[in-house]
C-alpha cells in the first residue's frame, strides 16, 4: 500500500467511516448470530482460531468427528476480540457456519500498537518466538536484544536461529561465533540451518513440534524462504477463498495460523515477522536481559541509571565479566532509543 501523508482532520474522518461500517456490520453480525441461535445448533465443542476477518473467524475443529474441519462462524455478541490462536467453544450450525459461545483462557499474547497507538493482540497462545538472523545481512546484536525483550515481556521463549549457515566463512565466522557464545552462554537455545541448502532443518522441525511458533527477523534474512521450505505448497500469502469469486483472497494484514506437516503450528503474518519491541517500559527492558535480574535491585541507589553511579551492580558485573560488554552497549543503547517520559 502507498503510504500516504494524511491531515489530522482527514484520518479522523477516515476513522469515523470505519467505526460506522464496523458499527453495521456488528448490527448484521447480531442479527445472524440470532438466526443460527434460532435454529438447531450442534454440541458444544472445543476449537481453533485459525484466522479472523472482521467480524467472523475460521475455525478448527480439536475435538470428536469434525476434528480438523475448518468452519467459518460468527460470534455470540459480548465476546472479547477474538485473535488467531485463541482456543474457543464452538457450536455448529446450519449450512455449515458456526457461532462461537465462549473464548478459552490464553496462555500468551502477542501485541502490536493499532493506528492510534493502542497496543492490541494479534495472536494467542504463541509458546515459541523464532528469532531469525543471517551473516547476511549483517547482524545486529542490538536487534537480537530488541526481539529478546519483546519474547520475555510476553512470557514467551525465545529461539534463536541463524539461517543460510552456507554463508559462513573466514570472514565472518568468527563475528558470527562470538554472537553466538554470547546468547549460549546466558542459556538461550540456539540453532543454525540453512533455507536454501537445506541443512539443519530436521532439527528446526524437532524444535516447532509441540509448539506454536512465531518467525521474526529483519528483513532478508530468509523468513519466507523458512517458512515455504517448512510448509511446501502452501502460499502462506493466499488468504481464504472468496465466497463470490472461489479464488484466494491475498490478505495482507490478518494472522493465519499453520500445521506444519513434521507437527507444530506457525502463526504467520507481515504484521508479526516484523513484530519487535512494542510499547516497553524502562523495567521491561531491564527484565529482558536476564543476566540482570540478579542484579537490578542491589546497586547502591535505588535509582542507579547503571551509568557512572558509584556502588553500581550492573558496572561491577560488567568489570568482573558477568555482564558482556556487547549486552551492556545493547542495554543502554535501548534505553537511549526510548523516549524521556519512559525513564
Ligand atoms: N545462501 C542462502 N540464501 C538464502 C537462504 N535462505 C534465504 N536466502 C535468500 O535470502 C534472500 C531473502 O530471503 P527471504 O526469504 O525473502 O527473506 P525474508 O526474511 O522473508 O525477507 P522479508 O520478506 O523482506 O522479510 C533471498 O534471496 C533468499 O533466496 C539460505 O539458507 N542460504
Ligand atoms: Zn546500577
Amino acid at each position: 500500500m502507498a503510504k500516504r501523508q494524511l491531515t489530522r482532520r482527514q484520518s479522523w474522518r477516515i476513522e469515523k467511516i470505519q467505526e460506522e461500517r464496523a458499527a453495521r456490520a456488528a448490527k448484521r453480525e447480531s442479527r445472524a448470530v440470532e438466526e443460527l441461535e434460532g435454529g438447531d445448533l450442534g454440541p458444544e465443542q472445543t476449537g481453533l482460531v485459525i484466522a479472523h476477518f472482521g467480524v467472523q473467524v475460521e475455525v478448527e475443529a480439536l475435538e470428536g468427528d469434525q476434528a480438523g474441519q475448518i468452519m467459518r462462524c460468527h460470534l455470540r455478541a459480548n465476546l472479547p476480540p477474538l485473535v488467531t490462536g485463541d482456543r474457543v467453544v464452538w457450536r455448529s450450525g446450519n449450512q455449515g457456519i458456526g457461532v462461537i459461545v465462549a473464548q478459552l483462557p490464553r496462555t500468551s499474547e502477542l501485541c502490536r500498537p493499532d493506528m492510534r497507538g493502542v497496543l492490541k493482540p494479534v495472536a494467542a497462545n504463541v509458546d515459541q518466538i523464532v528469532i531469525v538472523f543471517a551473516p547476511l545481512p549483517h547482524p545486529h546484536a542490538n536487534l537480537i536484544d530488541r526481539y529478546l525483550i519483546a519474547a520475555e515481556h510476553a512470557g514467551i521463549r525465545p529461539l534463536l536461529l541463524l539461517n543460510k549457515a552456507d554463508l559462513v566463512d573466514d570472514e565472518n565466522g568468527a563475528m558470527l561465533d562470538a554472537l553466538l557464545g554470547v546468547y549460549r552462554d546466558l542459556g538461550y537455545p540456539l540453532l543454525e540451518v540453512s533455507a536454501s541448502q537445506g541443512g539443519g532443518m530436521e532439527d528446526l522441525m524437532t524444535r516447532l513440534d509441540g509448539h506454536i511458533s512465531v518467525f521474526v527477523g529483519q528483513s532478508g534474512v530468509g523468513k519466507s524462504s523458512l517458512v515455504n521450505s517448512l510448509l511446501p505448497g502452501v502460499d502462506t500469502r493466499v488468504g481464504p477463498l472468496s465466497e463470490l469469486t472461489g479464488k484466494g483472497t491475498h490478505t495482507t494484514t490478518t494472522a493465519r495460523l499453520f500445521h506444519f506437516p513434521g507437527g507444530g503450528e506457525l502463526i504467520d503474518s507481515p504484521g508479526i515477522r516484523e513484530f519487535g519491541l512494542g510499547h516497553v517500559s524502562r523495567d521491561d527492558v531491564e527484565a529482558g536481559f536476564i543476566e540482570f535480574n540478579e542484579l537490578i535491585g542491589t546497586c547502591r541507589f535505588r535509582d542507579c541509571k547503571h551509568d557512572r553511579e558509584p556502588g553500581c551492580a550492573l558496572l561491577k558485573a560488567l568489570e568482573d565479566g558477568r555482564v558482556h560488554p556487547q549486552r551492556m552497549a545493547s542495554y543502554r543503547h535501548i534505553l537511549a532509543s526510548m523516549p524521556e517520559s519512559e525513564y
